[in-house]
């Protein structure tokens, strides 16, 4: 009875909604009424999660006789006006579409908070978000965004094994204040995302596809396929058209895993090469109040993914490596190779030069990819915040370079005695190791001309903005003054 005096007037921004036996000083039994609107899925769930926390729910639906089938018994399904009347807090769960059929009950709706949960087919779909275009059609409510990043699956399964975060605005701080505690209380983690104007991006939040690991897909796909058709054309192609020596069996193993790593160290190159220019950048202007070029600041953003793809390629490269053996090319080349050398009168094949080159490599190979893991698995966000920003950075930046110069050993102790045995168009086509090492060599060479006394104390007086502050006042409160080592590397 409690809400219903509430009808018409303003609301009490003072009640709060919540449950059974969790407000301070509510009696038992005093349950806080949610009104929902629409009975649909989402309603649906929400109603089950919000009958779990205590709460009592109210459902308003055009058809309450047929939509209260489909809810437990307890819910009170009735009309729109009804249910808008038992309630001070309404949830619309209809589509944006639908908001102008509540005009009716724009009277009814004067001083009550509603929760816009909805979401559009398409990122910026309307010029207004849908919290703006409810607030404008009921100016004399108070709307609050929120729970719409929340599936109807994850609502109704809780959110253990789903997401938790559940963005919330208004322009009401009193308003947002009381939707905050309602999710609190449904066991999600509320997250204030201040006035109204951030509706729009909390609804394009659910309609991100990947959206920060297009650009780095791209480039490790790009990356991909010129090395795949660079290696195929080198090592198939070019014996067969010169010599009509048929290798095409090496096509799904050998080319693939030259291609693999060749990829895993230019990605973990140009995670540090975005660093290496940041800093060129500000040597070269003499100051870190100036802003980074646009294509310098996506490169920045998105080195987290770039190591982790490098750390992928890294890993199925080991899986094919481990793998090299089990294949009956292998077998039959290695007895042919044992043939020979009894033909020979060879008895002891035992080459220390090789022995020595192939245990380092594999080594190299071995710690580098530890490496790689520590590196990935620092960029959990729970790992992450565990560790203190000095910490992070000495992971992420100098355990960084280590992996990337052992891998480059690796790469070279792989290759450099192929490449001398190797005479034939050496030239025009360098070995895939050679290709492999111009960025991680250019990388590593950039990093030591960075830590020259002269060079590392010019760059660390303009870090710490003692030099050329006239910029300061321009660019202040850009992103993007921050000390490229002050950001996320992977
Ligand atoms: N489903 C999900 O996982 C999520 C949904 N959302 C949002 O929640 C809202 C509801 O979604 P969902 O439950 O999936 O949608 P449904 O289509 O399942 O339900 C929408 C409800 O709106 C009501 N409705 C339909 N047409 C009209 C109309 N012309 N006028 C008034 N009411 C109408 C109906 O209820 P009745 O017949 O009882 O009137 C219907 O059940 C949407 O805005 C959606 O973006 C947000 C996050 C997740
Ligand atoms: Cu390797």
């Amino acid at each position: 009875m409690e809400s219903i005096s509430m009808m018409g007037s303003p609301l009490n921004t003072k009640e709060t909604f919540l449950p059974n036996g969790m407000k301070n000083g509510l009696k038992e039994g005093a349950k806080a009424t949610v009104g929902i609107i629409g009975s649909g899925d989402f309603s649906k769930c929400l109603t089950i999660r919000l009958l779990r926390c205590g709460y009592h729910v109210v459902v308003g639906s055009r058809n309450p006789k047929r939509a209260a089938e489909f809810f437990p018994h307890v819910v009170d399904v009735t009309h729109h006006e009804d249910a808008v009347a038992k309630a001070g807090l309404i949830f619309l769960a209809i589509h944006r579409e639908h908001y102008a059929s509540l005009w009716d009950l724009k009277h009814l709706l004067v001083g009550k908070i509603l929760v816009d949960v909805s979401n559009n087919a398409r990122m910026n779909q309307y010029p207004e978000s849908n919290a703006e275009y409810l607030a404008s059609l009921f100016p004399e409510s108070i709307v609050v965004k929120g729970f719409n990043v929340i599936s109807a699956w994850a609502m109704q399964s809780g959110p253990k094994d789903a997401s938790r975060q559940v963005y919330v605005c208004s322009n009401s701080v009193e308003a947002r204040q009381q939707v905050l505690e309602v999710a609190r209380q449904l066991n999600f983690i509320p997250v204030d995302m201040g006035t109204l104007s951030s509706a729009k991006e909390i609804e394009n939040i659910p309609l991100h596809l990947f959206t920060p690991w297009k650009g780095p897909v791209l480039v490790a796909v790009s990356l991909s396929i010129l090395f795949f058709v660079y290696s195929f054309i080198r090592d198939i192609i070019h014996p067969y058209v010169k010599n009509q020596q048929s290798d095409f069996y090496k096509i799904p193993v050998e080319i693939v895993n030259k291609t693999l790593p060749v990829v895993a160290i230019t990605l973990l190159s140009l995670v540090y090469l975005a660093g290496l220019l940041a800093a060129a950048h500000q040597l070269y202007y003499g100051t870190k109040y100036r802003r980074f070029p646009h294509w310098l600041d996506g490169w920045m953003q998105c080195r987290k993914q770039l190591g982790l793809l490098s750390f992928f390629f890294a890993s199925v490269h080991v899986v094919y490596s481990l793998c090299l053996p089990l294949r009956k090319s292998e077998r039959y080349l290695f007895l042919n190779m044992a043939l020979q050398q009894v033909h020979a009168n060879v008895e002891h094949a035992w080459n220390e030069e090789e022995v020595w080159r192939v245990e380092m490599y594999i080594s190299f190979g071995i710690m580098s990819l530890g490496l790689l893991s520590l590196l990935a698995i620092t960029s959990i966000p729970s790992v992450n915040s565990a560790l203190n920003w000095r910490e992070f950075s000495f992971i992420q930046s100098t355990l960084g370079y280590v992996a990337l110069l052992i891998a480059t050993f690796h790469v070279l102790l792989y290759g450099w005695k192929r490449a001398f045995e190797e005479e034939y168009y050496k030239f025009y086509m360098p070995p895939n190791f050679v290709v492999a090492l111009v960025l991680p060599v250019m990388v590593i060479m950039g990093k030591v001309l960075l830590l020259l006394p002269c060079v590392g104390r010019k760059l660390k007086r303009i870090r710490r903005g003692w030099e050329n502050s006239q910029y300061k006042e321009e660019t202040m409160g850009s992103a993007t003054h921050v000390s490229p080592e002050r950001v996320t590397i992977m």
